[in-house]
């Protein structure tokens, strides 16, 4: 079974713009699980310029299906982690003013400082997942870390999905039956929507689990955001 974590980043993008609490970010991860999210992720950006740490303290108190929090591990990030412990930390390697996540972890050249990283949050109890581009070889470097589980970076899949869709999962497919030979769990995210989330499940072994955020929320404009969470999850039936 692949679960949805609903990415709620942009609710608190369209919230700031105006700088009061419409939409409350709050109110909105209670009614994406009621809606049938089962899971809640966020990705604390060091300007804060839409989740802000503060959020990220009020949505443990409320999140009652997974918590996952996504983010580079700076000392301020480990910090939240640690403090506010949700059921999964997914490290991701962006740079303060990247736009949006655009590479995965080089696994092998940040050996020590991950496996370092892993550890201690492991020792809290805090499943570890780490995002990476779906090259076999990262998966390899990703098994001697000790991560639990990690994301497949799927933008370069979704940008490659409408003109050949064989040929944009392929590398995944490798990543993915790498994973499964390591033991490791498999997550998968970025810009993923309604037209390519289905084949991807379908294709992908052992999938456990998609955050999407982006395209969810625009459907959300147009189908209402009950309707949109009912469509994800029906791809991944
Ligand atoms: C790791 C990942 O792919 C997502 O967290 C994505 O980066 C969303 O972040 P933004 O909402 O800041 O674009
Ligand atoms: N980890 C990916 C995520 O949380 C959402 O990415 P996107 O759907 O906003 O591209």
């Amino acid at each position: 079974m692949t679960k949805l974590s609903v990415n709620i980043n942009k609710i608190a993008t369209l919230r700031n713009a105006r700088g009061g609490d419409r939409p409350n970010v709050v109110q909105a991860a209670k009614d994406c699980e009621r809606f049938g999210a089962e899971g809640i992720t966020v990705h604390p950006r060091p300007d804060e310029r839409h989740i802000r740490y503060q959020d990220v303290y009020d949505l443990k108190e409320i999140v009652t299906t997974e918590f996952n929090i996504e983010g580079n591990p700076t000392p301020e990030f480990l910090k939240l982690v640690k403090e506010v412990r949700p059921e999964q930390a997914t490290l991701v390697p962006d740079a303060p003013d990247a736009i949006t996540s655009n590479a995965g972890w080089d696994t092998i050249r940040h050996k020590d400082f991950l496996t370092d990283v892993i550890a201690e949050l492991k020792e809290l109890g805090i499943r570890t997942s780490i995002f990476v581009d779906p090259d076999e070889r990262m998966i390899e470097g990703a098994a001697l870390v000790g991560t639990d589980r990690v994301e497949l970076y799927t933008e370069a899949y979704a940008s490659g999905y409408h003109q050949n869709r064989e040929q944009a999962i392929a590398p995944y497919l490798a990543a993915a039956k790498k994973a499964q030979k390591y033991g490791i769990g498999l997550n998968a995210g970025h810009d993923l929507d309604l037209d390519n989330l289905k084949y991807l499940h379908d294709t992908l072994p052992g999938l456990l689990e998609v955050s999407i955020g982006h395209a969810l929320i625009c459907d959300a404009l147009y189908f209402g955001l009950e309707n949109t969470i009912q469509l994800y999850l029906r791809q991944l039936k």
